[in-house]
């Protein structure tokens, strides 16, 4: 895990899917000197590897469902470590709140502020549908299901960080 007593910067991204989080951190990175890091990126990654845990992500990906909190959180870990660096944006994730509570056994970092890219779920769907970067989950009965997803189980977190004063909201 990290050095104690080193100051570590966390932002989380979160926002429906194709409401521009990927966009929005990769402005944020240049300016700033973080390191983004999209949790679903970091999934695509470890389905071009040919396992078993591979594919079991790629078949959750593919039906718009989430990975297991424990797999998401250990890819995040590795990747900070990775990094070297201390400034993180990390982007679409927690996605519920078992996602939380795992990171916070496991990483234990609190996010200094939460950044929530508000996007109606027409244009997001207009996003997603123009986007044409290949993605096995951008068709429409993956997105209607992605949908679901972040109001069901990613809303739940949102509130929670709302309540807590560390909710900051653009549109
Ligand atoms: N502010 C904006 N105005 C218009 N188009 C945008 C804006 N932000 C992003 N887009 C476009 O919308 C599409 C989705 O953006 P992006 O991939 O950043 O979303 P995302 O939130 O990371 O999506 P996902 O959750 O599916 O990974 C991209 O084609 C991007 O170029
Ligand atoms: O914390 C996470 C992040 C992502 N997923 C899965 O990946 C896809 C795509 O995520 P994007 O952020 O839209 O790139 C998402 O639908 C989930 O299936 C996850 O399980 N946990
Ligand atoms: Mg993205």
């Amino acid at each position: 895990s990290f050095p104690s007593g080193k100051k570590i910067t966390v932002v989380f991204v979160i926002g429906g899917p194709g409401s521009g989080k990927g966009t929005q951190c990769a402005k944020i990175v240049s300016h700033f000197g973080f390191t983004h890091l999209s949790a679903g990126d970091l999934l695509r990654e470890e389905v071009k590897s040919d396992t078993e845990q591979g594919t079991m992500i790629k078949n959750l990906m593919h039906e718009g469902k989430l990975v297991p909190s424990e797999i998401i959180v250990r890819l995040l870990l590795k990747a900070m470590l990775a990094s070297g660096n201390d400034k993180f944006l990390i982007d679409g994730f927690p996605r519920n709140e078992e996602n939380r509570e795992a990171y916070e056994k496991i990483i234990k970092i609190e996010p200094e502020f939460v950044l929530l890219i508000d996007c109606s779920r027409e244009e997001m769907e207009r996003r997603i549908l123009h986007r044409n970067q290949g993605r096995d989950d951008d068709n429409m009965e993956t997105i209607r299901r992605r949908f679901e997803v972040f109001q069901q189980s990613t809303l739940p977190v949102i509130q929670h960080y709302e309540k807590m004063g560390k909710l900051r909201r653009v549109l």
